[in-house]
């Protein structure tokens, strides 16, 4: 698939301290790529300097066939981390004059402004004062503005922040289907459920550098071990004696025991004990948010996965 977005041994420092370091990865037409990393891990200032807002000390940004401070950003749409459109405007002015900051066609805007405005539950509110919305109604409206434009490319600075269950799946809903339609999405976020059922590939930073690069399957297999879930009487000297157990976790009857790296769920199976009181078994891999986890906290087995892929 086509490239739109290629950020290359991007390196960025303020004053003498390294912020990020060596930076690089694609965002492909219609894919969804998560830029994902603990707080402070440089996602934003990685945005930022793909939005021009500053400039790398190091690599290179290419837009399309543009490079650097040639890429034209009003083909960017960008939700930034920070919420804030102007108060005393109503709705319908902002997103009108913002998107001919955008060199967009005013008729045109007006008609997807209408649009989407109604598609967010937000019809009628054209003409409020955007101080008059609740900070979830401004944030449905900022999303609007970073879209209206029709970008081929669209970052998102955490946009479930703040939004109720409802309007979380509806922004799921819109960045995914602008995705089926050729957008390239750059999404970064916290919520790594929401991650786990949109983004197709993934690229998590820890302390300024690469940890993680890949599909959302390839991560799993190379960084998600087993865990296996026990409902049952067992003593937790029994559930920690087992063979290729690094870690138990036990709530009443139900244990959850963390496999070492490369078990063989079937061959683990066999070797179990027939004194293991089983009333429900389960085996799956570790979810991204518990990878995400074991990386910030640099649980070892991971940071050795990570350091070999760095
Ligand atoms: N303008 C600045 N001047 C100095 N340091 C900065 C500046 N902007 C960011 N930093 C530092 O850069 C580091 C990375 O910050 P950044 O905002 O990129 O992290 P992030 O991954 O987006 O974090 P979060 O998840 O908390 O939003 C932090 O240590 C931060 O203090």
């Amino acid at each position: 698939m086509e490239t739109m977005l290629a950020v290359e041994g991007l390196g960025k420092s303020f004053k003498d301290k390294q912020i990020i370091r060596n930076i690089s990865f694609e965002v492909k037409k219609g894919e969804i790529m998560a830029l994902l990393g603990p707080n402070g891990a440089g996602k934003s200032t990685t945005i930022r300097n793909i939005m021009g807002i500053m400039y790398p000390d190091a690599g290179s940004i290419t837009f399309h066939n543009s490079k650097n401070k040639e890429i034209p950003r009003n083909k960017i749409g960008y939700l930034p981390e920070e919420r804030g459109l102007y108060k005393n405007v109503n709705v319908m002015d902002i997103l009108l004059y913002l998107a001919e900051l955008k060199d967009y066609p005013k008729n045109r805007a007006k008609e997807r402004a209408l649009e989407y405005l109604k598609k967010f539950g937000l019809e009628g509110k054209d003409k409020v004062a955007v101080e008059e919305l609740s900070k979830g109604m401004g944030q449905k409206v900022q999303f609007i503005a970073s879209i209206l434009h029709e970008p081929e490319l669209l970052i998102l600075d955490e946009p479930f922040s703040g939004l109720d269950p409802v309007s979380q799946e509806l922004f799921k809903e819109e960045i995914r289907s602008l995705a089926e339609g050729g957008t390239a999405i750059l999404l970064s976020s916290h919520q790594m459920n929401l991650v786990e059922e949109m983004a197709d590939r993934l690229f998590l930073i820890h302390r300024g550098t690469k940890v993680i690069y890949g599909t959302l399957s390839e991560v799993k297999r190379e960084y998600a071990n087993f865990k296996c879930t026990i409902n049952g009487v067992n003593s937790r000297s029994l559930l920690e004696g087992l063979p290729e157990v690094e870690r138990v976790e036990q709530n009443g009857e139900i244990a959850v025991l963390y496999l070492s790296r490369n078990v063989q769920p079937a061959v683990w199976l066999k070797n179990l004990p027939a004194e293991l009181d089983i009333q429900e078994l389960s085996i799956d891999r570790i979810s991204l948010h518990e990878i995400f986890i074991d990386i910030a906290t640099d649980k070892n087995l991971l940071k050795e996965a990570g350091e070999a892929h760095a």
